[in-house]
This record gives C-alpha cells, sequence and structure tokens, in this order.
C-alpha cells in the first residue's frame, strides 16, 4: 500500500501534528512528547525538508492563564494562543538545537496567503528557511484571525502548506493510530488501510471531535485535508504521533491516502478552500462560458449584479444567471463602485472613468473556476 519507495524517497516533508499529541491530560504543553516528536523526524528522515505545522498554542496556554479548559470565547483563546505559540516554539527551538537544528516561526491567516504579493512573501520565506536547514515551524496566527477568516483547523493549513512548499508527502499526527471506519473507541471498529478516492470512505462514520477535547476538528477535517492534498497531486499518511518514526521509514502504518489528482496552481487552492467570499457577482452566459471554459479575466461587461459589501482585493463568489456558484475570485473594485460599471465595455469606462477603470473586475490569476 504505502509504497515505501514513495515516502522514504520524499525529498520535502509536510509533518502536521494535532494538539492531543503535544499536550498532557492534565493540559499544558508535554515536554517529552514534543521531543520525541523531533527525535523522530531528524532521526528518521535526514535527508528530507521538513516544514512542521503545529497545532497546540491554545492547548499549551491554557494552564499558565488558569483555564481549566478550551474556553468558547474567542478572545481567551486568541489571549491562550498568544501565551502558548511563545512557550510552543521556545520548547521547539530547544528540542531541535538538540541536533544542533534552528526553528522558524511561521504563522499564517488564509488572508495573507490569498493575497498576491503576501503568498509570494510565504513561498519564499519557507524555501529560505529550507534553503538554510532551518526547520519552519508553521501554525494558524490566532491572535489576528477573527472568526471568519480563520483556517480553524490546522488540518487544512496544512494541506495548502504542503501544496505552498510542493511537498512531496503530507504525514497527518493524531492521537489515533489511523483513519478507522467508525468511531474508533466503538468496539468493532477496523482501521482503513488505503483510501484511493471518495469511494472507500462511503459508509464510514468520521466523527468531529476528539474524545481529548483539546483538538479542534476531529476526523472530518483530516479527511478534508486529504482530499484537498491528494487532489492537488500530495499523497498523504494519517496516523498517530506514536508512529511518526515508523511512518517516516516508509513501514506501511495508518491510514495511506493516494493521490487523486494532478499538482496545479497553488495561490488557486488557497483562493478555493481558505477564504470566505464577502459579496457575490452575477455573471451573464457568454461571462459563465469566458471564465470556466476559456480561463478569461472577468470583465465589467459580463456582470449583471453585485451583491455584498467587499472593498477591492476581497474574495468574491462568481455566479451564472441561474444562482449556480461557478467560481471565486478576488475583485479589483469596491462593492460601492461596481453597479456604475455593470455591462459596460473596458474602452467605454476608461472614455468616462480614466485609465486607471481599464481594469479587469476579477483578473484571472485571481481567479479560481469550480467545475461543477
Ligand atoms: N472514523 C474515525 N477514525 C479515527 N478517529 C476518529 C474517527 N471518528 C472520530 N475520530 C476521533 O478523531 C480524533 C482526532 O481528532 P482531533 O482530536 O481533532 O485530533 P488532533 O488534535 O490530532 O488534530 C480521535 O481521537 C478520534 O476520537
Ligand atoms: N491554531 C490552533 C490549532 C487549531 C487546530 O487545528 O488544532 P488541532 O485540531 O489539534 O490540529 C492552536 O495552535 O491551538
Amino acid at each position: 500500500m504505502s509504497s515505501l519507495r514513495e515516502v522514504a524517497g520524499a525529498r520535502r516533508i509536510v509533518v502536521k501534528v494535532g494538539s492531543s499529541s503535544l499536550t498532557t491530560t492534565a493540559g499544558g504543553l508535554d515536554g517529552s512528547r514534543v521531543d520525541a516528536l523531533v527525535d523522530a523526524i531528524v532521526e528518521n528522515a535526514p535527508d528530507a525538508e521538513v516544514v512542521l505545522v503545529s497545532s497546540g498554542a491554545i492547548a499549551a496556554g491554557l494552564a499558565p492563564l488558569g483555564f481549566a479548559k478550551r474556553p468558547r470565547d474567542l478572545a481567551k483563546q486568541q489571549a491562550a494562543a498568544s501565551v502558548g505559540q511563545g512557550l510552543l516554539i521556545a520548547r521547539y527551538t530547544a528540542s531541535f538545537a538538540r541536533y544542533g537544528r534552528r526553528v522558524g516561526q511561521v504563522l499564517l491567516t488564509a488572508d495573507d496567503v490569498t493575497r498576491r504579493s503576501h503568498y509570494r512573501n510565504a513561498v519564499s520565506t519557507l524555501n529560505k528557511l529550507l534553503e538554510l536547514r532551518a526547520v519552519p515551524i508553521v501554525n494558524e496566527n490566532d491572535t489576528v484571525a477573527t472568526q471568519e477568516i480563520r483556517f480553524g483547523d490546522n488540518d487544512r493549513l496544512a494541506a495548502l502548506v504542503a501544496h505552498l512548499v510542493d511537498a512531496d508527502l503530507l504525514l497527518l499526527l493524531s492521537d489515533v493510530a489511523a483513519l478507522y471506519d467508525g468511531d474508533p473507541s466503538t468496539p468493532g471498529t477496523a482501521p482503513i488501510r488505503e483510501v484511493r478516492g471518495p469511494q472507500d470512505l462511503e459508509g464510514v462514520s468520521i466523527g468531529s471531535v476528539g474524545k481529548a477535547g483539546v483538538g479542534t476538528g476531529g476526523m472530518v477535517t483530516k479527511v478534508e485535508a486529504a482530499r484537498i492534498a491528494t487532489g492537488a497531486g500530495i499523497p498523504v499518511i494519517l496516523t498517530t504521533a506514536a508512529y511518526a518514526a515508523r511512518a517516516l521509514r516508509g513501514e506501511e502504518v495508518g491510514t495511506y491516502f493516494h493521490r487523486t489528482g494532478e499538482r496545479g496552481g497553488a495561490r488557486r487552492l488557497w483562493l478555493a478552500h481558505a477564504t470566505t467570499a464577502r459579496g457575490v457577482l452575477t455573471l451573464d452566459q457568454g461571462a459563465v462560458r469566458a471564465v470556466t471554459e476559456r480561463g478569461s479575466s472577468l470583465l465589467a461587461a459580463g456582470i449583471t449584479g453585485v451583491s455584498g459589501s467587499f472593498t477591492a482585493g476581497e474574495p468574491v463568489d462568481l455566479c451564472g444567471p441561474d444562482g449556480a456558484l461557478i467560481g471565486r475570485g478576488l475583485v479589483n473594485y469596491d462593492a460601492a463602485e461596481l453597479p456604475a460599471l455593470l455591462g459596460r465595455s473596458t474602452r467605454d469606462l476608461a472614455a468616462q472613468f480614466g485609465a486607471q477603470y481599464e481594469r479587469e473586475v476579477v483578473h484571472r490569476d485571481d481567479l479560481v473556476a469550480f467545475h461543477t
């Protein structure tokens, strides 16, 4: 199943570890578990470039702030993340230093990475850290991310980062040995060794809440992350942190998700999966064809309606005349500017409003078409 060669030959690996694998049952960061993970990575993938996506900031900050359990209140969670992220990075710094390795903290938000300039910066920082043999340790920038733009789960973030750095493998480490065909605490459930596509998940009961209560997404977000990564051409192994070393050696542990798609433009993947649309542009049939079949930019001439309140640079959904969602893109105008432009040719707009109105409403580089 998980081809030994494929894993052992991986040049670049994204390893994602969940909160439940880094904390003690009493709450707080478990330094010995951090060390064990670092040992497994350094000793079993010595030649690979590893990007670590680590959760655990909120969990690590709970006990120091006197919270008995994860608070519901977003500001309290953000405060816990702020305290915990420092502790987490300090622990990783000390742990990798045992091997003479440096770490670099990379905090991302969806908003950062979908904007072209920020995206380029994120890619070049990650690549430079790897080139310098430092280990990038990625987490969501919890203290600034608002509810709406939070990734909310690092499984999805890890899948997108894997694509961003063009990884050969995504290793998702949790507190269960594999994906099971039902809640693993129920007797009689069995591990699923291989997933070749959605058909292998039919009838599988995938739970959303981890038993430890410190994680966020349960298995649902892991399966979704595996779908995103494999669809983008990256195989995924899902197993427990305790099997990290075995997985990195290429042993057949956990669940292996085969790649289902080809690699494509990474930023578009972020645009499709990591943004919340701020409004809707309704397109006429000609514009739908131009966008979905020819990969063209969206011009004002093909737009018949605008709703929502957004500013230039924000994500909007693109819908056909029947309201069906056909894509998403970063819009070049504020919502208030658009009604005066609709249905008019670019030349006409430039003549009336000036050359700055000659720009597309959504440039094709900032547009992802959904194939329904
Ligand atoms: N079908 C399933 N197979 C495996 N685990 C499952 C399944 N359904 C629900 N789970 C639960 O998902 C949990 C892992 O998710 P979570 O706690 O969010 O992990 P992490 O903190 O590592 O991201 C497991 O502890 C398990 O209880
Ligand atoms: N950014 C959050 C992680 C959220 C998250 O996805 O947690 P988990 O389900 O444990 O991977 C933190 O560091 O606490």
